[in-house]
């Protein structure tokens, strides 16, 4: 029987606790979650209920309380804060709402940053390939300021994947876009997934931009609270009222 292919992520009873005794705030209860390599899952739920902390501790950034994070196989929930690091660095591809782009560096040098910080070579066949893909190839020396938002959110894509990571975690990507450019990005982030063999998980409020996934997973008080494969944006967004109702929190 073939080995059973490894997952890009997967956490087993992931808990994350804030504060102690009477203010404490389980911000994850125990959630169970495997991403596949190669696929689209978007993460919703009402305001609290720990997506972006779910994105933190499987990112590196957070430490869990409690269960196991499993990134492309290899178990990182005891690293220290060096491994973290390099795992943040080099395995893990991050995408923001406001894209966080170092101003005083063209998109090229942007794009080429995460290589430089690993202490690689810029490589800058593959950057201008990676600013190709994104639809940007005659942006390279344009410093971010120059660019709109779709642009540098493309920009930051492309940075995110320059160090081939194991997975990309994107929060809000198309939060400060306007809807035309933010189909656009979502496409984008379709095709790297499509087209790239990349692995996405993507927080998002928004049911159109769920419905580019291959999954949404709907996070409730810091558990899995329901799941649709092939969503649409009419039942992801029936889901999402079903679950608002049940939302204890505010
Ligand atoms: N550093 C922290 N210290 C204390 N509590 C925190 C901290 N970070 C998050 N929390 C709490 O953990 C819970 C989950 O927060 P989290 O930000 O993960 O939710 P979210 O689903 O991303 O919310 P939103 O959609 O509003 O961004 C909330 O009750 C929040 O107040």
């Amino acid at each position: 029987m073939p080995a059973p292919a490894i997952a890009a992520l997967e956490t087993r009873d992931l808990t994350r606790i804030f504060g102690q005794g009477a203010e404490a705030v389980p911000a994850l209860a125990g959630v169970d979650l495997t991403v596949p390599r190669g696929t689209f899952t978007a993460l919703m739920g009402p305001s609290g209920s720990g997506k972006s902390t779910f994105l933190a501790c499987v990112g590196g950034v957070e430490r869990p309380t409690g269960g196991r994070v499993l990134v492309a196989g290899a178990d990182v929930t005891d690293w220290d804060e060096d491994r973290r690091t390099r795992l943040r660095r080099d395995r893990i591809g991050f995408v923001f709402q406001d894209f966080h782009l170092m101003p005083y560096l063209t998109a090229e040098q942007n794009v080429g940053l995460p290589r430089r910080l690993a202490g690689r070579r810029p490589d800058r066949a593959l950057v201008r390939g990676l600013l190709d893909q994104v639809g940007l190839a005659d942006r390279a020396g344009q410093l971010p300021a120059r660019l709109s938002g779709g642009q540098r959110q493309r920009v930051a894509i492309a940075r995110a994947l320059v160090n081939d990571p194991a997975i990309v975690l994107a929060d809000e990507p198309t939060g400060a876009l306007d809807s035309t450019t933010a189909r656009e990005v979502l496409t984008l982030l379709r095709s790297c997934v499509d087209d790239l063999g990349q692995t996405l998980v993507m927080v998002t409020h928004d049911p159109i931009a769920a419905a580019h996934a291959d999954s949404v997973v709907f996070l409730v008080d810091g558990r899995v609270a329901g799941r649709i494969d092939s969503p649409t944006v009419e039942s992801v967004s029936a889901q999402q009222t079903h679950l608002d109702g049940l939302a204890v929190r505010s």
